[in-house]
């Protein structure tokens, strides 16, 4: 027995709100432990305050057992099963989901099927993440949803899991769409869909195919093949970016009259002018909200509440769309430490040469920013490749580290070698990019991030989470920013922007030997901040 209290503001609507969202709750949580919880649920009055007991089956409901009987103030009776998420969270003082003991297959019993659990916990997906954790109950029973956490806090597998366990293999049609920004990024989440559900399981239990047929629909990339196999035996899941994708359901090529989900993964950068009419397109001229379930995805998502409301209004989604926002106050995972260099413009790419080597690192992605259109029209050499042939120049040959595979990745680099790239990712690679590699990336062996250019915030927090990501882990990872002095202020604006703090790494270009950081070892200020998870929600009644 467990339980906790509720403040409200309103008695007679947050007691009824209250018991509502408690078993709405209960009941997005699958399997034997649901009855036990709606049984165990009551609410009384004391002073304002609303207090619910709930009982439940030890496995179903680990945090409370763990720490109870906090007050949380509900500021709108409506959003109570929001605060009442948040409040389980953030009060369970528990450090990872892990040490909640709760694994994936309980968490998704009765609504994924075993094959598919399975092979998630051969690639070694056995314990949920905290996004997994507030999502997939949400996601299972079919609710339209935005999925807002941190970069690498596992959010594609949060939406491949629903969406593989609800797609009929038996089936030759569309039924689901995976909206990437990037064609990098779609043949990973590809990748990842096929290691889950596509071929190495074919048969099921009673014999029969069970494998998901996945195919990309990339710019760049579609071949006439790709279009007779479009038509003549359709995929069952697409990935694909949004140009392509509308371009191939307006040629007639992709039917989509079965599509029963979607994904826009990455969705803020669908948000510009130029992609949102085709966005608009996608989800509500071709598709409808009621006749599929919605998925958003991000780490950053600004005036999120406005965004919901807007995907509302728009009938991009169901009324009913959840914004599952997991740990908001920590923007970054809080195992990245943040670095920058004072360096002349000039001084940048030795500066870079000399913390590469001190650093070492296992692998890294080096993010150099894009030429503006006017530099591109007068001719200059992209300072990418600059970085690139330097680096090459420089480290290959004469370095200890010379097995670094080292890489480009750019707008203007042709489809195949992009695709050779994409394929070399991994190990110990060095990757010189633009922000083209700063979205959804997943190279587990990157240690260290580095800016040669300074970003804005959004994009800061992706090139940064291009480290740190195996999200039940927490190995020290380091992102270090190249700025000269009149850049200072960014960095001080980052800091407040992102609630991390930066310390510099003093250096003499003369004795890259003598490189040392400012501060040792500065723990990440995010590590103070407590951790709180929260969930806006939206019904029919706004
Ligand atoms: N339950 C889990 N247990 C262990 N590892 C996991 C789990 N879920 C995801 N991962 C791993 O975490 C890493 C990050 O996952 P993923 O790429 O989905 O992050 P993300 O939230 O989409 O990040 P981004 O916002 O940068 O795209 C991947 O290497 C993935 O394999």
């Amino acid at each position: 027995m467990a339980s906790f209290s509720l403040f409200c503001n309103s008695r007679l609507s947050g007691s009824t709100h209250i018991a509502a969202a408690c078993s709405d709750y209960a009941c997005t949580k699958p399997g034997k432990g649901m009855s036990s919880i709606q049984a165990g649920l009551r609410c009384s009055w004391n002073n304002e305050r609303s207090s619910c007991g709930l009982s439940s089956h030890r496995a179903f409901w680990p945090c409370f057992h763990m720490k109870f009987l906090h007050g949380c103030v509900c500021p709108e009776p409506r959003a109570v099963s929001s605060t009442f998420m948040s409040f389980c969270f953030a009060t369970s003082g528990l450090q990872t989901d892990e040490a909640m003991g709760l694994t994936l297959r309980e968490l998704c019993a009765d609504k994924v099927p075993p094959l598919l659990l399975d092979r998630a916990e051969e690639l070694g997906f056995k314990h949920p993440t905290r996004v997994q954790l507030e999502a997939l109950p949400l996601l299972l029973s079919e609710r339209d949803c935005i999925l807002h956490s941190q970069t690498g806090s596992g959010k594609t597998l949060t939406y491949l899991l629903p969406v593989l366990a609800k797609i009929s293999p038996r089936r030759a049609a569309v039924q689901a769409i995976v909206v990437v920004p990037t064609r990098e990024l779609g043949m990973q989440i590809a990748r990842v869909a096929r290691k889950l559900g596509g071929r190495g399981f074919e048969l099921d239990l009673q014999k029969r195919k069970s494998s998901v047929s996945i195919m990309t629909l990339l710019d760049g990339g579609m071949s006439t093949r790709q279009k007779k196999w479009l038509k003549a035996e359709p995929p069952q899941l697409i990935v694909g970016t949004l140009g392509c994708i509308c371009r191939m359901i307006e040629t007639k090529n992709l039917k989509v009259n079965a599509v029963a989900t979607i994904i826009v993964d990455e969705v803020d950068t669908s948000l510009h002018s130029a992609t949102q009419k085709l966005l608009e397109k996608l989800l509500a001229v071709y598709t409808l909200p009621d006749q599929r379930q919605t998925i958003f995805a991000s780490a950053t998502i600004a005036q999120h509440h406005r965004f919901l409301q807007d995907c509302i209004q728009r009938k991009w989604a169901k009324a009913n769309l959840v914004h599952v926002h997991s740990q908001p106050a920590e923007k970054m995972p809080s195992n990245i430490l943040h670095h920058y260099v004072l360096c002349s413009s000039e001084q940048k790419l030795e500066a870079l040469h000399a913390v590469l080597c001190s650093d070492a690192p296992h692998a890294a992605f080096i993010f150099v920013n894009e030429l503006s259109e006017k530099a591109k029209t007068a001719g200059s050499k992209p300072s990418v490749t600059a970085v690139h042939d330097y680096i090459c120049k420089e480290l290959i040959g004469v370095s200890a580290n010379q097995e670094w595979d080292v890489l480009l990745l750019e707008e203007d680099t042709n489809v195949d070698e992009r695709s050779a790239t994409f394929t070399k990712l991994g190990g110990r690679c060095l990757l010189i990019a633009t922000d083209l590699a700063a979205r959804g990336l997943d190279v587990p062996e990157v240690t260290h991030v580095y800016n040669f250019d300074l970003p804005t915030a959004a994009s800061y927090i992706h090139r940064a989470g291009r480290t740190a990501r195996r999200p039940l882990k927490s190995e020290i990872c380091t992102v270090t920013s190249f700025i000269s002095s009149k850049e200072l202020f960014i960095i001080n604006r980052l800091e407040n922007e992102l609630s991390c703090k930066f310390s510099e790494f003093k250096f003499s270009l003369n004795t890259h030997e003598h490189w040392h950081p400012g501060v040792d070892s500065v723990p990440p200020c995010t590590a103070d901040i407590p951790s709180q998870s929260s969930m806006t929600i939206c019904n029919d009644k706004g």
